[in-house]
């Protein structure tokens, strides 16, 4: 059986009907990259499988880009992670129709905790929760709220079936200072589930030190800025992954 290797999710942020990538997650920060369609088709056409798709308008509470983000979804022949905002009942089951692969939960698991136990034990796998850390302390709404100690809800969350987690240093998110390897070891001896690693990277390097968590427990990698910067080419980056 061949070793498993390490998943790549280039991102599309949407902001204001843009793609867009910030610095630290602060809004205001954003480089617009124009139509978050035609990257998202991009990305497919360069061979990744999987899309990461955040409304950050939704994350950020200054409206939402719902109905675009499931017009991309839908025209997605990849699997879709989507993100940002979904909260309640309503938008989980929006979020979930447009066909996605799965969904994101960050504010909800630290706000509306029964809520989110609730959703993961409706949903399964098709729910994972992104754990956004300054350190050890998890952010929500946008990132600038504070909501509780990594380690406690990762505990409270594996206890509640949780099937995956998305784990993003904000310190270093679209920064192209390579990701936290560190923090991610860390997760991945606290947890026995799979870890998806956001934030960061910077180089093919990085994606190859990366690969050597995968055996840890780091399922995958988001790649945001350092696309959209051309530091390297999606198929590079898959090729890298795959040797
Ligand atoms: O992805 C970003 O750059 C980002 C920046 C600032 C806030 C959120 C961001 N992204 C993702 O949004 C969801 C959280 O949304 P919510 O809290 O559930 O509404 C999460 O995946 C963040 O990583």
């Amino acid at each position: 059986m061949t070793a498993p290797t390490l998943e790549l999710l280039p991102a599309v942020d949407v902001r204001d009907g843009q793609a867009v990538r910030l610095v630290h997650g602060v809004s205001g920060s954003e480089t617009s990259y124009g139509s978050p369609l035609d990257a998202a088709l991009a990305w497919q056409r360069s061979g990744a499988e999987w899309l990461h798709l955040v409304d950050l308008d939704a994350a950020f509470g200054t409206g939402d880009n719902r109905a675009l983000v499931a017009e991309i979804t839908r025209a997605m022949d990849i699997k879709v992670e989507l993100s940002g905002g979904i909260r309640d009942d309503a938008t989980l089951a929006a979020a979930l129709a447009t066909g996605c692969t799965r969904v994101n939960l960050g504010t909800a698991a630290l706000e509306t905790p029964e809520w989110a136990a609730k959703a993961i034990a409706e949903h399964g796998d098709r729910i994972a929760i992104g754990l956004d850390v300054r350190g050890t302390t998890l952010k929500g709404r946008g990132w600038t709220s504070e909501g509780g100690d990594l380690y406690e809800t990762l505990a409270r969350l594996d206890s509640e079936g949780c099937a995956r987690y998305v784990v993003t240093d904000i310190g270093k998110d679209g920064t192209l200072t390579g990701p936290n390897l560190e923090l991610l070891k860390n997760v991945c001896a606290a947890t026995d589930r799979p870890v998806v690693a956001s934030g960061g990277i910077s180089s093919l390097d990085d994606l190859r030190a990366l690969s050597e968590l995968v055996p840890l427990g780091v399922e995958g990698a988001i790649v945001g800025k350092a696309l959209y910067a051309k530091a390297f080419t999606l198929e590079e980056a898959l090729k890298v992954v795959s040797a």
